[in-house]
């Protein structure tokens, strides 16, 4: 399988004939022009902070349709591990850069990702490419970890990779153009870094979702609300964005102690039955109801202020 794709990868068209792509008919930019983080420094991402609390990490690669080359893979977790534990946010935004929101795996890069001698034992190569697998899962479980809600908003295509990576956030918006495809049947894989994991937790239709893999077919905005793969559409992606920064500034002025709470209880619950999730909030919130934020919050709203919650 990996063989095939890395013949595939030494033709595909990224690294041979960037040029030649068709980034320049329709270029939906932010209006916001904002500068870096200077301590967040990727290739393959752009950390900015729209708003106080709120963090934007975008896909910036556009001239390659924000597809997922080596580099990405690692420092998406990289990114998210030290948002994890920057007590400067409290909420992400992810967003792509350019035309389209990803095209999925970087086909040019497969030979590079997945390297392995041709003429070695089928073990042997079986067992350099599980680390690498291992490691891709890694990418998106980092969102799904990062202790700070993190919310997509997309826009146009959202190809493979790009599902996996969606379904590891918290909320998805996306814009009235947006399209969905699994597409790793198309191209000879079984997804391995999410979507069939997730995807069915969050739309509850098992059939739909087992037809959506098995065809590769793609679906609309319209649909994806429909079944609640996301839960807004906007009408263009500056809409989106700003949606979506609006809705991370919402979540950012609440306690960050409640909501971290709230977010790695929500993704325990989900994969452990009820008992075991009332016993784990049950142990976590013995240590977070003596927080501070409690009196805080319960005094703010019996007088009808806004309250302000100190850094974690
Ligand atoms: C261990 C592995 C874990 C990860 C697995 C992940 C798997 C996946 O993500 S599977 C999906 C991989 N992606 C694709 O198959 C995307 C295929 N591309 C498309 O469907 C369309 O190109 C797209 C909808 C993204 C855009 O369509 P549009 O009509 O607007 O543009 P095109 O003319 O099709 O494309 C422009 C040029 O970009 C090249 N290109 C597109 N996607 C990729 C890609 N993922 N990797 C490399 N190159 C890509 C496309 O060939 C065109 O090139 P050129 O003909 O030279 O202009």
């Amino acid at each position: 399988m990996f063989r095939n794709l890395a013949k595939i990868g030494r033709s595909a068209s990224f690294s041979q004939a960037p040029q030649n792509l068709k980034t320049s008919t329709v270029h939906l930019q932010p209006v916001r022009a904002m500068s870096a983080l200077p301590n967040y420094k990727f290739e393959t991402l752009k950390v900015t902070s729209p708003k106080e609390f709120v963090y934007e990490v975008t896909l910036n690669r556009p001239d390659a349709l924000n597809s997922m080359n080596k580099e990405f893979w690692y420092e998406v977790p990289a990114c998210f591990n030290q948002i994890s534990t920057d007590t400067n946010c409290r909420a992400v935004v992810i967003t792509g850069s350019g035309r389209l929101f990803t095209a999925g795996l970087d086909l040019s890069s497969i030979a590079e990702v997945v390297a392995f001698e041709e003429d070695e034992d089928v073990a042997r190569r079986s067992m350099k490419i599980m680390p690498t697998i291992r490691d891709f899962q890694k990418t998106f479980t980092a969102i799904e970890k990062c202790n700070k809600p993190v919310i997509a908003a997309i826009h146009n295509a959202c190809i493979g990779g790009g599902v996996d990576l969606i379904t590891s956030c918290d909320i998805r918006y996306c814009t009235k153009d947006a399209f969905f495809q699994i597409k790793e049947v198309d191209i000879g894989l079984a997804a391995d870094v999410g979507t069939l994991q997730r995807l069915p937790k969050i739309v509850g239709n098992d059939s739909l979702v087992r037809e959506l893999v098995y065809t590769a077919r793609r679906f609309q905005s319209d649909e994806a609300l429909s079944f609640g793969l996301v839960s807004r559409v906007f009408p263009n992606r500056d809409a989106c964005v700003s949606g979506a920064i609006e809705m991370a500034e919402l979540i950012a002025s609440k306690s960050p102690v409640a909501v971290t709470g709230s977010k790695v209880n929500m993704v325990y619950s989900r994969d452990h039955g009820v008992q075991e999730g009332l016993d784990f909030i049950a142990v976590w919130n013995q240590g977070m109801l003596q927080s501070e934020d409690v009196m805080k919050a319960a005094m703010a709203s019996m007088q009808k202020e806004t309250p302000k919650f100190s850094k974690l």
